[in-house]
């Protein structure tokens, strides 16, 4: 096991901050971490990363083979939120710094960004990128000295539809093929569908829920999507996973009996195929999103924009 937390409890400034957080990864696996604001989840990374020590409660990291929170903490990559950076070196210059405190990169520089595709603007000043361009190099340099562990705290903010898809496949080939465990701590639930294996939901200092995601959806029921169409098909043919529910006039409700790891943008796609046209579609529920409100009661998380 990478990390095994068991009821961990931590009182700041005489406040109970962690009350009961229970975690546990394994190697190569996705975990969604997720909560309301407040809930407790960078409070229970700073735990993970020996930052602060539990009151209560047991923390073991690789199976208990290091002891020592200096030794573990070189086998830990860290993306936090706002990645500070000197950013009148170039991205290359930088990332050679950095891999410094470490006693070298474990990949050459080159290579790492070229994994997060920032060659062509490897020896650009920092202070010229983007935020999305800073996501990138925050998750270089997280991975420049090899780690077997990755913590990230919204890695996708700030990126294009397009820079988020790329960060996916990055991240579910460090987790496939280098069997890098990562953990995600993210409100974007369509983050969380398409790439955690496992989740945990924290409220107020307290896990309220820790499962494989393919069982919580598979108990949760499948999702529900309200499409606006602009033609229908004769006949009403409709791709495979899809099955009509309603008409209401207007709008057509369809359950989707999406797998796990299916892109819904297919599904979408399919529909099209089979004649069926739309200029919108809204979310009717969300079996995560409704676990998630029912769990947490609290908070609505970011929602993710679904367009067709
Ligand atoms: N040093 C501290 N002293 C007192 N209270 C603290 C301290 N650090 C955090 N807190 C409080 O602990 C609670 C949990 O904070 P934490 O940052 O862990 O939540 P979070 O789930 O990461 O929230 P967000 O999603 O907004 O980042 C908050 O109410 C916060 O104000």
């Amino acid at each position: 096991m990478l990390i095994e937390a068991n009821h961990l409890a931590l009182e700041l400034d005489g406040i109970s901050i962690l009350k009961d957080v229970s975690l546990h990864m394994q190697k190569g696996e996705i975990y969604g971490l997720l909560g309301p604001n407040g809930a407790g989840k960078s409070t229970t990374i700073a735990l993970l990363l020996g930052l602060y020590r539990a009151d209560k409660g047991s923390l073991t990291h690789f199976s208990g083979q290091d002891a020592e929170f200096v030794s573990i903490r070189q086998r830990i990559g860290v993306m936090p939120e706002f990645a500070g950076f000197y950013e009148w070196m170039s991205a290359r210059e930088y990332l050679i710094w950095y891999a410094g405190f470490y006693g070298g990169s474990q990949s050459p520089p080159d290579s790492l960004l070229k994994r997060v595709g920032l060659s062509q603007t490897a020896n650009k000043p920092i202070v010229q990128f983007s935020r999305g361009m800073k996501q990138r190099l925050a998750l270089a340099r997280a991975l420049v000295h090899g780690p077997e562990l990755l913590i990230l705290d919204e890695p996708t903010n700030g990126l294009d539809p397009r820079g988020r898809r790329e960060i996916h496949d990055l991240l579910i080939d460090l987790a496939n093929e280098d069997k890098v465990g990562i953990l995600l701590c993210t409100h974007l639930l369509d983050d969380v569908e398409r790439l955690c294996t496992r989740i945990g939901i924290i409220d107020n200092g307290k896990t309220v829920l820790e499962d494989d995601l393919e069982h919580l959806l598979r108990d949760a029921g499948k999702p529900r999507y309200r499409i606006h169409m602009t033609n229908i098909p004769e006949g009403h043919l409709l791709p495979p996973l899809v099955r009509l529910l309603e008409w209401d006039g207007s709008w057509w409700s369809f359950e989707i009996d999406l797998p796990h790891g299916r892109d819904i943008g297919k599904v979408w796609e399919d529909l099209l195929v089979h004649g069926w046209s739309f200029d919108e579609i809204q979310v009717e529920s969300n079996s995560l999103e409704a676990r998630y409100l029912e769990l947490t009661g609290s908070d609505k998380p970011d929602q993710q924009e679904k367009a067709a």
